[in-house]
């Protein structure tokens, strides 16, 4: 990759997030070493799980040397490989007290004698802890180098070497970051539509992703001619509405949900303007609610009957259609026929868990209560295969229509 392209490929992961963060637990130097040298082939999520509560009771090397191998080991024996791990922790804590009098080093060449302690682990806390412009290669930016053509290289060093010589100098300290992140969730994003393909008619992509990239996945998707569903769930003032919704059309998407009230719907119909490819969805009452609910949120009205009045709204605006679940659905198609389309989430096929989802339905019935398409996540996205995951939901459909 030439100096040119690799700025411009910084610029725009510094535009989309200025200041990337590690999404590892610490609280100060030493709890991030030891986070660090915890999440080895294990994910952020799940050491910060395990170190929340470690950390209120040992949070400096003699607390945690204090604290001894066995007892550690009760902390974090979610996390694989932990008995090494607790290992490596009391020993490290133990060299910092005998060596460095408690406090974490401020060099590499240091830091790499601790135990456990390899180059990439150094390399994170020099940079998370002291604010270094180093670059810690894990699997993610390894692939990333390699991939892009930004730093190929047979090792981890090789790809560290030449992402410092080609990254422009302001974009050093937050490199690692941006590519990271990138590499967690754009990468895997894109790996489940690749591995979904032709069983997807559609490729969701929500607001979580867009500052990681998720935009410039949709323009990808859809440039290669997939579907692309927007679920942007836009709520504000019917004018900035009409004003993000014209920013949004520009990536080229087919679905874009709004919230159903009627100033927001009528703004993103003015915002979406005459290209009617992008259709404008309505959200009218999560599928995560049920009738309680809305009574614990001081709604006095049947359930129904509110996602009845905001797909009036949704009518009214000129929208096209609604997001609703498949208890509703029938009652909509009665009451609007084909100038709604129904698209309907909390679907499970049977034995499947609800996860947070209370109007639930399996694919079969939502398609025979009237829903036009079927929203379905976890269970695609989370199965070990998820192409075909997703054509058992399609087989699921063939049978019911
Ligand atoms: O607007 C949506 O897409 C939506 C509306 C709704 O009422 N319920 C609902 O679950 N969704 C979305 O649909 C998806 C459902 O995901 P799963 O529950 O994993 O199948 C999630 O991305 C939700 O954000």
């Amino acid at each position: 990759m030439t100096r040119k392209n690799a700025h411009a490929l910084f610029e725009r992961l510094s535009t989309a997030d200025p200041t990337p963060q590690t999404e590892l637990y610490y609280k100060n130097p030493f709890t991030l070493v030891v986070a660090v040298a915890l999440s080895a082939q294990a994910t952020d999520e799940g050491v910060n799980k395990a170190t929340k509560t470690l950390f209120e009771i040992a949070n400096t090397p003699q607390q945690m040397a204090a604290l001894g191998e066995k007892k550690l080991g009760g902390y974090i024996k979610t996390i694989g490989l932990w008995r090494n791990k607790a290992k490596n922790v009391i020993a490290l804590s133990q060299k910092l007290i005998d060596d460095f009098d408690g406090e974490v080093p401020q060099t590499r060449e240091a830091l790499e004698t601790l135990p456990g302690v390899g180059r990439k682990t150094a390399n994170v806390v020099m940079n998370v802890a002291f604010g270094a412009p180093t670059i810690a290669v894990d699997t993610h930016i390894f692939r990333i180098g390699n991939r892009t053509g930004l730093a190929p290289g047979k090792n981890p060093l090789e790809v560290e070497l030449g992402l410092e010589k080609i990254t422009p100098p302001e974009f050093l300290h937050d490199a690692h970051h941006w590519l990271i992140l990138h590499g967690r969730y754009v990468c895997k994003a894109e790996a489940i539509t690749d591995a979904v393909g032709d069983a997807g008619a559609f490729y969701k992509i929500g607001y979580q992703l867009m500052p990681l990239g998720g935009l410039q996945l949709a323009e990808r998707l859809s440039a290669t001619g997939k579907k692309v569903f927007l679920d942007f769930k836009f709520h504000d003032i019917g004018a900035t509405v009409e004003r993000g919704v014209k920013s949004v059309t520009q990536l080229g998407g087919d679905f874009l949900t709004v919230h159903a009230e009627l100033d927001v719907l009528k703004g993103a119909v003015a915002g979406r303007g005459s290209d009617k490819r992008l259709k404008i969805l309505g959200v009218t009452v999560l599928t995560s609610l049920n009738q309680d609910s809305l009574t614990k949120a001081g709604i006095d009205m049947k359930l129904e009957d509110l996602v009845l009045k905001r797909a009036e709204f949704a009518a009214e605006a000129g929208a096209d259609g609604v997001v609703a679940s498949a208890k509703e659905a029938a009652a909509i198609k009665a009451r609007f026929a084909d100038a709604l389309t129904i698209v309907t989430p909390g679907v499970r096929p049977k034995g499947a868990s609800a996860d947070d989802q209370k109007r639930v339905v399996t694919p079969a019935e939502a398609i025979m209560t009237g829903a036009d398409h079927i929203v379905v996540g976890r269970p695609i996205i989370a199965a070990n295969d998820p192409h075909s995951a997703a054509k058992a939901i399609q087989r699921d459909l063939a049978n019911a229509s």
